[in-house]
């Protein structure tokens, strides 16, 4: 894969024009993303100031369903993940070398627009975050930000529902979205992710902060959510990954000559394949609990 010539991030927030991946003419980027891979990496390295924090990433990653990144601390699935939807760009010094499509466009081609980018790739993240404001408001925030069209009453139930949130709350939307539960929260997070129809939610450690039982919902809508999104998850949790995942990625970190310690990718296949018959020495310590 050609190596593209880097893409130095500064920090500064990202233009409002440009075109979203994905949707240029000709039928670049416009197969079904049933038949292609929503996104394809191709020696992928990420540096912060200048020091690599993940380096060579090659793999491919299927539309519709679950990818898990799991690995030990460091290794740098956050910061892979941040690359797939350009959040790294709001990061100072990040840089992000190689090829990284989306759906067969390059993601951080110069016409891409970075808000464009997170408006189709949402995110979730570790601790629910939602904004001061109802819970209607929280899932209406992102329509209107970009000028959806349709009766809003109908986006925000349709999210919330999606999110498997509406019965909850269906009789209290204009309370505040922080009278609820940490795992409705982040239901709630989740609804407003989807709520923009995105085409990817990527996930960082979404079940961390929430208890058994709402980390038991958040799985099971995520089952739910890959007939309609791809996910890409991070987890630190290898029983959630085997649960979850149609293809999970274990990355390691790699002590370099000059004793730097960089992430890599070690292998990336079927959840199944990983957990029971994986190729190399070092996946199989780390999932049988050997190291890591
Ligand atoms: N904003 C940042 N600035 C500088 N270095 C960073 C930044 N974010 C991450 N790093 C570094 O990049 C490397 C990978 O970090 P990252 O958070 O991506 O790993 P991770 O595998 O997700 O870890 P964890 O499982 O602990 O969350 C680490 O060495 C980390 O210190």
């Amino acid at each position: 894969m050609p190596d593209n010539s880097g893409h130095e991030t500064t920090g500064t927030a990202p233009g409002t024009t440009g075109t979203a991946p994905g949707t240029a003419p000709g039928g670049v980027g416009t197969a079904s993303p049933d038949e292609v891979p929503v996104f394809e990496l191709g020696d992928v390295s990420v540096s912060y100031n200048g020091n690599p924090a993940l380096a060579g990433v090659t793999m491919d990653i299927g539309a519709k369903e679950i990818t898990a990144f799991i690995g030990p601390s460091g290794c740098g699935k956050s910061t892979l993940l941040r690359s797939l939807n350009r959040m790294n760009d709001l990061i100072p010094g990040a840089r992000v070398r190689g090829e990284l499509l989306y759906k067969g466009t390059d993601l951080y081609g110069a016409s891409v627009d970075a808000v464009q980018v997170r408006k189709r790739i949402g995110m979730v993240f570790q601790k629910p975050n939602p904004f001061p404001k109802s819970i209607y408001d929280n899932v209406a925030f992102g329509p209107r930000t970009v000028g959806m069209k349709g009766s809003m009453d109908e986006i925000v139930e349709k999210a919330l529902r999606g999110a498997a949130l509406w019965e909850e709350v269906s009789d209290r939307l204009r309370e505040s979205a922080y009278s609820l539960s940490g795992g409705q929260q982040q239901r709630l997070c989740i609804a407003r992710a989807i709520a923009v129809e995105p085409d990817v939610i990527l996930m960082d450690e979404p079940c961390s902060a929430l208890d058994p039982i709402s980390t038991v919902r958040v799985e099971d809508l995520m089952a739910e959510l890959k007939n309609h999104y791809s996910i890409v998850i991070v987890t630190h949790n290898m029983h959630q990954a085997a649960r979850v995942a149609d293809r999970t990625a274990f990355f390691s970190v790699q002590v370099d000559d000059t004793g730097r310690r960089i992430g890599q990718l070690i292998e990336a296949d079927e959840t199944g394949t990983i957990f029971t018959k994986p190729t190399d020495k070092r996946t199989e310590d780390y999932i049988s609990g050997r190291v890591g």
